[in-house]
């Protein structure tokens, strides 16, 4: 068992070299910050555990139960429901599920802390609400042993258990930066358009998405015409400026997600990563094929468009601070190839106290990337800093602070500047 988890150890090694020894890694959201790190080892019972484990040793010792559950269904769209489906289920439950990612095997999930039930207790309480899905599922029970030790016994594995500590170190690069690109940012569309090809079993507006895509041309270009992409957070005033620039340029205005899929955008939005993020980046591809058509007879405005999708999916996956982002020049922040470029992109900046006056004049109904930025400031700076490091095209930085007519008379000294006209 050991040698053959060792050998699972190997690609890990550029990235997690000193835990290579451990058999595997438990890295837990446990709050707004980094990951916690619980390495799980086989040891005798008589070893002693020299990093005990935040968190679990707490809990247990103090009468509560502590559960790991991670889906390893091999298909990834139903693995991503069922992990959405058990989340809601056990956020109803008493306790707090934590999301979880198991290393090496990458195996998604959540761990379950009852500070009130004891072990056997909650054991009669979840057994009925996984039954249906434990061929798809790993659960592991904790348990306190002799010397404060806490042990992971994964249920019908008779008595194989492993010891949980403490992890050495934390890994070099936060553990769900590997599985960015082609889970919540796609490369191409043709990543994007297997992922809605996957869920017509199960989201029905999958085919219809999938339907329009069919009808657009699959490589366009853009004709000779200025084509500016307006980026920024929510309220920096993008809406405000494109509708201008539209009346000053006689240009035609887009959005992404275009309007045809809008109808379908709260499905998605309520849809685990994988799918919503599949489906913003398809709806790229739809506005690009708009784009090339409208781009032929004049210029075009577009309010969102590659940057935010990628920015808010990054920032979004990526728990903690700014120091847990993939480094500049990663391959996740480069322009999709097949995806039609503009001349420019201009990158609405605000203070958060004028963006948070402009946010409350509005008042309108939030997205959950809205409320998130209001209340979490780690993610709002992610997004904001992830706008700067997209590449190819870069974002052009414009300050969004003066009063409208000021910023889009600069707004328009930008565009004579890189359009040429
Ligand atoms: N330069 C400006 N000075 C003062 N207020 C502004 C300025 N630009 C926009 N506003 C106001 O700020 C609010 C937000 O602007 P707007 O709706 O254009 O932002 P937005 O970026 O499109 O937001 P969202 O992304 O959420 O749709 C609006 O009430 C708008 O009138
Ligand atoms: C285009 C796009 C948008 N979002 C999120 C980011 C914001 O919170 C809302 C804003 O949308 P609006 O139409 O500009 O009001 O949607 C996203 O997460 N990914 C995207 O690609």
């Amino acid at each position: 068992m050991q040698s053959q988890l060792a050998r699972a150890c190997v690609p890990m090694a550029a990235s997690y070299g000193r835990l290579l020894a451990t058999d595997s890694l438990l890295a837990v959201e446990a709050a707004d910050g980094d990951p916690l790190y619980l390495s799980c080892s086989p040891a005798s019972s008589d070893a002693l555990s020299r990093r005990p484990p935040p968190l679990l040793l707490p809990l247990l010792a103090a009468g509560g139960s502590a559960h790991s559950l991670t889906v390893s269904c091999p298909e990834r769209v139903p693995a991503a429901r069922l992990r959405a489906a058990l989340r809601r289920a056990l956020d109803a439950e008493e306790g707090r599920p934590l999301p979880l990612l198991s290393l090496p095997s990458r195996e998604r999930g959540f761990l379950l802390l009852q500070p009130r039930r004891s072990p056997a207790a909650q054991e009669r309480r979840l057994r009925p609400l996984l039954a249906p899905h434990l061929q798809h599922l790993r659960v592991c029970a904790y348990e306190l042993g002799s010397g404060s030790r806490v042990w992971q016994c994964p249920w019908g594995e008779g008595r194989a258990r492993w010891l949980v500590e403490k992890a050495v170190a934390a890994p070099e690069i936060h553990p769900s930066v590997p599985s960015l690109k082609g889970e919540a940012v796609f490369g191409c569309w043709k990543e994007a358009q297997g992922v809605l090809q996957e869920c017509i079993p199960f989201i029905p507006e999958a085919r219809g998405v999938l339907e329009l895509w069919d009808k657009c041309p699959k490589y366009p270009q853009k004709g000779n015409v200025p084509v500016i992409v307006v980026e920024g957070l929510d309220a920096t005033g993008k809406t405000t400026l494109t509708q201008s620039l539209k009346e000053s340029l006689r240009a035609v205005l887009l959005k992404s997600p275009p309007a045809c899929i809008s109808q379908w955008r709260k499905i998605f939005d309520n849809e685990p990563t994988l799918i919503r993020r599949a489906f913003y980046a398809l709806g790229n591809y739809i506005v690009a094929s708009e784009i090339a058509a409208e781009s032929t007879k004049s210029p075009v405005v577009v309010d969102r468009y590659w940057h935010s999708t990628a920015a808010y999916a990054i920032a979004t996956e990526i728990s903690g601070g700014l120091h847990n982002l993939p480094v500049r020049n990663h391959e996740v922040y480069q322009w999709p190839e097949d995806l039609l470029k503009p001349d420019l992109v201009v990158l609405l900046t605000l203070s958060q106290e004028e963006r948070v006056r402009r946010l409350q004049s509005r008042g309108i109904e939030k997205t959950k990337e809205e409320a998130e930025l209001e209340m979490n400031v780690p993610f709002r700076e992610k997004v904001e800093e992830l706008y700067k490091r997209m590449e190819n095209p870069r974002c052009v930085a414009v300050d969004a602070s003066p009063p409208r007519e000021a910023v889009i008379e600069n707004v328009l000294h930008l565009i004579k500047d890189h359009c040429l006209i």
